[in-house]
C-alpha cells in the first residue's frame, strides 16, 4: 500500500508495514513543482504497490501529474483511491454542512487523529500551506473548524503587499516577542497570529464542550516551530508527524 497526501507546498508519501502496527516501512516528501522525480524515488525503492490511497488539495493539474506517475511508477494496472471527504467514514462523521466542500485532508487528520485517541475531545491544528483549527468531538463528529492563512502564507503575504517589507526565508522561534528588527517583528507577528488562533480555539471548544478534557493535537510543517509558542494550561499538546497518510492509512484498513 502507497499513501500520499497532497498538499499546496509539498507532496508527503509513505508505505505503512503490512503487520498492521502502521509502522512506516518507506517514508519520503518532495516540493509539488518535483512531483514528477517520485517516479523515480519510487521505481528505484523497486516498491510493489497494488493500491494507492491519495488525498490532493493541490488542485486538478497536480491530480493529472500524480495519476501519470503512479501508472509510470507502478503499471496501468495499480489500484488509486482518490480520498474525498464523505458524510461519514472510519467511524467519523462529517458535520460540513456539504461534506465534500471539506478538504479531504482534513477529513483525512481529523479521522488520523481519532485512530491516535480515540474516544477523546480533540481540536486538530494543521500547520501547512494553510493552518487549519478543527474541533473532532469525542463521540467521533467532526464539528467544523477555521481555516487561516499559513505561518509561511503569511509572511509572504505582507512581502507581497508591502513596499518595504522582506520576503523571509526561514522562520525559526524566537527568544522575545518584541523584536529589535523587521524580520523578526515579522516572524514574531505572525507566529503570534498562530498560536493565538490556535489558543483561541481551544478557549472556543472548552466553552461550547465544558467540562471536557481536551487534546491539542498539532500537525503540519510548521507545527514545531510552534510548539514552544503555545500556552496551553491544561490542555495535553500531541504533536504528530505525518496526521494526514496516518488518517488514510487508518481510513484504508477501517473494519468497523
Ligand atoms: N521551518 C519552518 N518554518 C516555518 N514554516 C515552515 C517550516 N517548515 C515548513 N514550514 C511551512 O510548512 C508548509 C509546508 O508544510 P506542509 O505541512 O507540507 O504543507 P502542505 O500540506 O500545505 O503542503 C510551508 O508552507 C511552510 O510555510
Ligand atoms: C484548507 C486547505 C487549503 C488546506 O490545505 P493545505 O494547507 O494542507 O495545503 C485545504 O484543506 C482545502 O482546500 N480545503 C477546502 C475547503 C475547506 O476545507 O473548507
Ligand atoms: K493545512
Amino acid at each position: 500500500m502507497l499513501l500520499i497526501d497532497a498538499g499546496n507546498t509539498r507532496i508527503k508519501w509513505a508505505v505503512p508495514a503490512e503487520d498492521g502496527t502502521g509502522r512506516w516501512l518507506h517514508q519520503g516528501a518532495v516540493a509539488r513543482g518535483e512531483t514528477a522525480s517520485l517516479a523515480t524515488v519510487w521505481q528505484q525503492l523497486g516498491l510493489a504497490v497494488a493500491r494507492v490511497c491519495v488525498s490532493n488539495v493541490a488542485g486538478q493539474a497536480l491530480r493529472e501529474t500524480l495519476g501519470s506517475v503512479l501508472t509510470q511508477a507502478f503499471g496501468a494496472d495499480v489500484a488509486v483511491e482518490w480520498f474525498a471527504s464523505v458524510p461519514e467514514r472510519a467511524g467519523l462523521r462529517n458535520g460540513y454542512a456539504n461534506p465534500g466542500q471539506l478538504g479531504c485532508d482534513r477529513f483525512a487528520a481529523a479521522i488520523g487523529a481519532r485512530s491516535l485517541f480515540p474516544g477523546q475531545e480533540l481540536v486538530v491544528a494543521t500547520c501547512g500551506t494553510a493552518t487549519t483549527i478543527d474541533a473532532v468531538s469525542a463521540e467521533g463528529v467532526f464539528v467544523g473548524g477555521m481555516i487561516l492563512p499559513g505561518l509561511g502564507t503569511m509572511a509572504t503575504s505582507l512581502a507581497l503587499s508591502t513596499a518595504q517589507l522582506p520576503q523571509i526565508e526561514a522562520i525559526s522561534p524566537l527568544a522575545q516577542p518584541f523584536a529589535d528588527n523587521t524580520v523578526d517583528a515579522i516572524v514574531s507577528g505572525c507566529i503570534a497570529a498562530q498560536a493565538g488562533a490556535i489558543e483561541h480555539a481551544l478557549d472556543e471548544r472548552r466553552r461550547l464542550a465544558p467540562g471536557r478534557a481536551l487534546r491539542c493535537v498539532l500537525a503540519g510543517g510548521a507545527g514545531k516551530v510552534l510548539v514552544p509558542h503555545l500556552r496551553l494550561g491544561d490542555t495535553v499538546l500531541e504533536k504528530v508527524d505525518n496526521l494526514v497518510l496516518i488518517g488514510l492509512y487508518a481510513a484504508m484498513v477501517y473494519s468497523g
